[in-house]
């Protein structure tokens, strides 16, 4: 049999891929080269032990702290009492790097980092302790490299594991204040199911767009993340930064702000957030702070007969997901997709076809593949489906009458092909598109994995945001 004969572009397309293989496998050795100067590097729970009690400040200690030990509020004794606790920051990611890199500048005696993702180019416009040349390596390790850097005597424990109800109790016993910096909802309710069970403070903090908000749930008797909302949101009513987007400064001060709830909390001066909620609007320049409900009897979790006495399917309970990587949704079946070496073919042999592109403007602006389009944002064209298809069919016409004047209504050979960032909103529109030209004769494609396949397996050369 003859082997398969390689184009010039796909082996330049698998040299590339070999290349970032290459790349990323030097970062990891050059990070585990690194990993000695980390005083704790395992994220075996085990290594998480809390240490002996420390009683006085060293020398070091005076000499690095000295600014915040003249505070009388704070003092030896509030330093002590920090050296003594230990932080866990659940998210590597916006509010978890500013969070880390003030608890550790602080001198928190033990900081754990738990996030189970590697560092991307789009993370460092706000996720500022990871660098350009860790793209591909542990966010939670990067972070505690980060932070070692600023202050080598605090004990980093990274955790590059995705915290789920298998563990999150056998991690969070081990630290005294939690620190969600998460973005996503199933694991809000399990940081706070599992804080209510294990009996510790966490300190909450979410931040997207140009809005940040803080709180502080289960502390001193205040109420708990389910107290205040018992069912979690429609998962179609939750967006996340890499749909919704954020200025980087923003998740900047919210975690900021987290650690120094934590700070206040570890070294004996309270929070200011136990039953308040602080909502911050970058773009009025305004803080707000509200009070909110106190603590529920009826509260599932922490009111007087709980339903929920230990961890559950937090997934399930939600209906979303704990991580937000590249999740792909399939609602069609083959006959009705194309993967984007076909759709390439298509475009090589210039075959007559409408190009709909459903992202938002924005989103267009950014990139947009080598062929007009016609640019309607899956938003509008769901909240009108009607509308957008009869300006779809009237194109489909135009261009069928330009390429084939002697075909019937009925015989219409001009496909419609729907793209998106990924694949999931193209499909979902597919499908809407299909129902309402039934009859019509009017093929409706989707382009498989969107944009991200394209760059992957077409044109390397192709941004992907
Ligand atoms: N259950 C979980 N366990 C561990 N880490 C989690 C969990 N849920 C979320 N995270 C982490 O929390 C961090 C949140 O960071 P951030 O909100 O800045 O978004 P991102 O996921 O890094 O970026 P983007 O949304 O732009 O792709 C991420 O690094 C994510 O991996
Ligand atoms: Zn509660």
């Amino acid at each position: 049999m003859q082997a398969q004969i390689m184009s010039a572009e796909e082996f330049k397309l698998e040299l590339s891929k070999k290349d970032a293989e290459i790349e990323r496998l030097h970062k990891m050795l050059l990070i585990h080269e690194e990993k000695s100067n980390i005083q704790i590097i395992s994220h075996q729970i085990e290594d998480a032990k809390p240490k002996e009690e420390i009683k006085h400040l060293t020398k070091e200690d005076v000499g690095r702290y000295s600014r915040q030990l003249i505070l009388p509020e704070f003092g030896v004794q509030g330093q002590i009492k920090l050296k003594n606790s230990a932080v866990l920051i659940v998210g590597a990611g916006g509010l978890g790097c500013p969070a880390a890199i003030y608890l550790a500048a602080a001198g928190i005696g033990r900081i754990g980092v738990v996030d189970y993702d590697e560092v991307e180019l789009s993370n460092l416009h706000r996720q500022i302790l990871h660098t350009t040349d860790r793209v591909g390596i542990s966010k939670s390790m990067s972070i505690a490299q980060s932070c070692y850097r600023l202050n080598p005597s605090v004990d980093y424990v990274p955790y590059h594991l995705q915290l789920d109800s298998s563990n999150a109790l056998d991690i969070i016993r081990n630290f005294d204040i939690i620190l969600d910096a998460t973005d996503n909802v199933a694991t809000r309710y399990l940081l706070n199911d599992a804080c209510v069970l294990a009996d510790k403070p966490l300190v909450s903090g979410s931040a997207l767009r140009f809005e940040g908000q803080l709180t502080v749930y289960n502390c001193n008797g205040g109420p708990c993340y389910r107290c205040l909302y018992p069912r979690p949101p429609p998962p179609e009513a939750v967006t996340n930064c890499s749909e919704g987007g954020v200025i980087g400064v923003v998740p900047g001060i919210i975690g900021s702000l987290q650690a120094l709830e934590a700070i206040k909390i570890a070294s004996g001066l309270g929070t200011s957030f136990q039953q308040r909620l602080l909502l911050f609007d970058a773009l009025d320049g305004t803080f707000r702070s509200v009070k909110l409900r106190g603590r529920s009897k009826e509260c599932s979790v922490c009111g007087e007969s709980p339903s929920v006495i230990q961890l559950i399917d937090y997934e399930q309970f939600c209906g979303s997901r704990a991580t937000d990587k590249d999740h792909q949704i399939k609602v069609l079946d083959d006959s009705s997709r194309i993967n984007v070496k076909e759709y390439w073919t298509m475009l090589q042999e210039r075959t007559p076809h409408i190009l709909l592109d459903v992202r938002p403007i924005v989103e267009v602006d950014i990139c947009k593949l080598p062929h007009p389009a016609i640019n309607i944002p899956f938003t509008a064209f769901i909240n009108n489906v009607t509308e957008s298809a009869s300006q779809i069919v009237q194109e489909v016409k135009d261009l069928a009458q330009k390429h084939q004047p002697e075909a019937s209504a009925s015989t219409i050979n001009v496909p419609v092909v729907c793209v998106c960032r990924r694949g999931n909103d193209s499909q979902l529109a597919v499908e809407k598109l299909q129902k309402e030209l039934a009859g019509k004769g009017v093929k409706v494609l989707d382009i498989k994995g969107g944009l991200h396949s394209w760059s992957k397996e077409v044109d390397p050369e192709f941004p992907v945001y």
